[in-house]
């Protein structure tokens, strides 16, 4: 996988692990995991005269806590430790009998609102809720308004799914080790890890990469390589026909909205499909997109006979029933690159199994699903007690489609495991229209033979960088007028940042 590999626990395990058997000693990796802590601790003017109080727990990231503790002491800071949990293996306990000073108990750890405090209770190996005297001292934190540092994850949040363990720590600032989590970027473990660093604790490239992790943050990294441009000689049937299906006639802006995205995202061309009925609605809002009529299912099978539309997206504002479930049938089986939205979804509503029946396994063309938490529960459940990532990919691997799971932390997982999160989100892209939109996007970017999954990864990275660099005001027909500002910064910057 191109981009920032995100490891789950389990792949840190293993990391952590080769490192060792590689010739690295575990309590090597622990002391170069302090050094970066400290380092990052004493180089901030702000927390110059600070006490620091450093909460240890009873396995590694308590190891660390003792390393952070003897070096801001060997650095002249007054340094109070406090540990919870039995007698330390390991490094952890090689680190802490390094530690000269006294060791309190945890429920005496008095934390003052002066204090800077590093935690080190728990990292990548929480089990379990927080309760008894760590929720209390996690409560003690918070109400003293202290300065918090948090080494590898702040405690409590677990740092594969950045769910909340009964309580968590807030930190303002968190230092990762290694690499970052995906619990650093889901919600809401994005909010309580504050800023994120990475610190290089020396894990070999060759261990990283080698250990097969497929989840990657979604920044242009990820996907830059085949997004498509049009070469010197391209016709504009070189970039694709996308097609969209229109909604009733007091229903046509959704779709319209889509078509526009699509164009402005570099279809060559973009025709919207329509009802008779709607017809004149739609022609009078539309100029460089064209316009079908299909009345019938049929009729739009017979369209997609012609292979030169090659990617078709309908759901926003088509209706939930029958008759749309009819419309996606003939769309699926006509077996183009196909954007599955809102109504589309909602059609199937606690029959996932239908529509993975009609997506099948054999077709030639990615599909692509992409719903807001609602309509995923809608046809997928709730997956109770597992991770948005897990529940991403789950619904993926289960219906062969790339699922973009939306929200302010959206998920875009593939059927063969691949999955990104996203992180440059704004809350002003929530607005009415502004899915149909990213919809387009990604239907226009298929149309130009982009990976239906590279391609949903960008659309919405681009789709959330135009709405935040806008900011406020915004409204989803913004949106894809914006994309020639984002495409000239993505493709003629170079190193591009999110907005
Ligand atoms: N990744 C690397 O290369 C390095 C990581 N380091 C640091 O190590 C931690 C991970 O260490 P690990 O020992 O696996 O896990 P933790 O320190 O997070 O915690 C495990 C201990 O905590 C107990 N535990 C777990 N949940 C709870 C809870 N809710 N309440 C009480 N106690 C809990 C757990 O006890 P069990 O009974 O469940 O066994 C363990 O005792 C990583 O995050 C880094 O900080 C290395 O230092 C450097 C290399
Ligand atoms: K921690």
């Amino acid at each position: 996988m191109r981009g920032e590999l995100l490891p789950v626990s389990a792949e840190m395990r293993r990391w952590d692990a080769e490192t060792i058997t590689s010739g690295t000693p575990g309590i090597d990796l622990m002391r170069r995991a302090g050094r970066a802590v400290a380092d990052v601790i004493l180089s901030e003017a702000r927390w110059r005269s600070a006490p620091v109080l450093v909460l240890c727990g009873p396995g590694n990231n308590g190891g660390d806590g003792y390393v952070v503790a003897r070096l801001l002491a060997e650095a002249g800071r007054r340094v109070r430790v406090a540990a919870f949990g039995g007698e330390l293996r390991g490094a952890a306990a090689l680190a802490a009998a390094d530690w000269p000073g006294p060791v309190l108990p945890l429920e005496d750890a008095v934390p003052d609102p002066a204090d800077l405090i590093v935690d080190a209770l728990f990292g990548t190996g929480i089990g379990r809720d927080l309760e008894g005297e760590v929720a209390g001292i996690v409560g003690r934190v918070s109400d003293s308004g202290a300065a918090v540092v948090a080494i590898d994850i702040p405690s409590g949040v677990d740092a594969d799914s950045g769910q909340v363990r009964g309580v968590a720590i807030r930190a303002g600032r968190t230092i990762a080790l290694a690499a970052r989590k995906p619990g650093h970027l889901l919600q809401p473990g994005r909010e309580y890890s504050g800023c994120v660093t990475v610190a290089d604790i020396g894990i070999p490239s060759e261990v990283s990469h080698g250990a097969g992790v497929l989840t990657v943050a979604n920044e242009p990294a990820a996907w830059l390589a085949t997004f498509p441009r049009p070469g010197s000689i391209s016709h504009k049937y070189d970039r694709g026909h996308a097609v969209v299906l229109s909604g009733g006639p007091s229903h046509t802006g959704a779709a319209r909205l889509a078509a526009r995205g699509a164009l402005r995202i570099g279809a060559g061309l973009v025709t919207l499909v329509t009802s008779a009925r709607a017809l004149s609605v739609n022609a009078a809002h539309l100029t460089a997109i064209m316009i079908r009529v299909c009345d019938e299912p049929d009729e739009l099978s017979d369209l997609l006979m012609d292979d030169r539309f090659n990617a078709v997206a309908l759901g926003p504002a088509l209706g939930i029933g029958e008759t749309t479930r009819a419309w996606v049938a003939a769309v699926l089986e006509s077996d183009r690159a196909t954007v599955l939205d809102a109504d589309a979804l909602t059609s199937f509503a606690g029959d996932a199994q239908a529509l993975a029946d009609l997506i099948g396994a054999g077709r030639e063309h990615p599909v692509v699903l992409t719903p807001h938490e609602g309509e995923f529960a809608r046809l997928f459940g709730k997956g109770t007690g597992l991770s948005k990532l897990d529940r991403a990919r789950r619904a993926a691997a289960d219906t062969g489609a790339v699922v973009v799971l939306k929200g302010p932390d959206t998920v875009i997982a593939a059927p063969d495991g691949r999955a990104a999160i996203n992180e440059n989100g704004s809350a002003y892209l929530a607005t009415a229209g502004s899915g149909d939109v990213l919809v387009g996007l990604i239907t226009g970017l298929m149309a130009q033979g982009m990976d239906a999954f590279e391609a949903s990864c960008a659309a919405v990275w681009l789709h959330a960088a135009a709405g935040g660099r806008f900011g406020p005001g915004l409204i989803a027909e913004d949106l894809p007028d914006l994309m020639p500002g984002e495409l000239r910064l993505l493709l003629t910057a170079g190193d591009v940042t999110s907005a």
